[in-house]
């Protein structure tokens, strides 16, 4: 499995986030984790990715565990934050190249890697602009291209297209799929938008700090549609 969860709980203070949270993604499987809001995916990713300390349960990442060798747990994840966190006065090629630095690629090296990834998400000719002439969209595909320079395994998006038209969207969301199935990286994207889902995806339903469901999405909502599944299964609209 790319990425293992076992029973992984998290409370700020008396307040339960995350209640023996179980589950596995195997290599190049979309896998959506959704959950209304609340539902604890930010306190997820907040331990996937080291920022929290977990409390309870562990975490492997393309068999390394994370609190066992984290740095190589680390080396192969790709993280996606809620949060744009580009350099906007640099350009597409510069943000790109200070990242890979900061991962100890310089050179031609990253130069052939900067060109693969923008060129895989469609930003290539973008690459000598500021980030700050961009819109939404290309700015989070230049933040996933960035995120995939150090050839991760498995690859995070907390919620990555809020705040983007439906057209980007939808071309967002396919395009990572299409990555998750030439790459073979596997993908965990938290979203509470069910239209970002495919049948052929695996579902993990968060709500309340628990998994209430976790399979492919074709056969958990089983001819409803997605977001009356949802509704009903969390109460909340979707
Ligand atoms: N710093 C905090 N202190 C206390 N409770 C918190 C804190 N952060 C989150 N929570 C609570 O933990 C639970 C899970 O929150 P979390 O932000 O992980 O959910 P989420 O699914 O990411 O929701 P959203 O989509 O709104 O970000 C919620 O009940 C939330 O109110």
């Amino acid at each position: 499995m790319s990425l293992l969860v076992s029973d992984l709980s998290f409370s700020y203070g008396s307040k339960t986030a995350l209640d023996g949270v179980s589950f596995s993604v195997g290599r190049g499987q979309f896998a959506a984790l959704l959950g209304p809001n609340g539902a604890g995916k930010s306190t997820l990713f907040s331990l996937l990715t080291r920022l929290f300390v977990t409390q309870g349960g562990a975490i492997s990442i393309a068999g390394h565990d994370l609190k066992a060798a984290p740095l190589a747990a680390m080396a192969d994840l790709g993280v996606v934050f809620q949060q744009t966190t580009l350099d906007l006065d640099l350009t597409v090629r510069q943000n790109l190249r200070y990242f890979a630095a900061l991962h100890g690629i310089s050179g031609r090296d990253a130069d052939n890697r900067i060109d693969t990834a923008l060129d895989r998400l469609g930003m290539a000719e973008r690459a000598g602009e500021k980030a700050r002439g961009l819109n939404g969209g290309h700015r989070r595909r230049t933040e996933i291209a960035r995120a995939l320079l150090h050839d991760p395994k498995v690859l995070l998006l907390d919620e990555p297209t809020v705040g983007l038209d439906a057209p980007t969207r939808a071309g967002l969301t396919r395009h990572i799929h299409d990555l998750c199935t030439e790459t073979g990286v596997t993908v965990l994207w938290a979203t509470h938008l069910t239209d970002e889902v495919l049948d052929t995806d695996q579902v993990i339903l968060l709500h309340r700090g628990k998994v209430l469901a976790d399979g492919q999405c074709g056969n958990l909502r089983n001819k409803r549609p997605l977001p009356d599944y949802f509704a009903q299964m969390t109460g909340a609209p979707a």
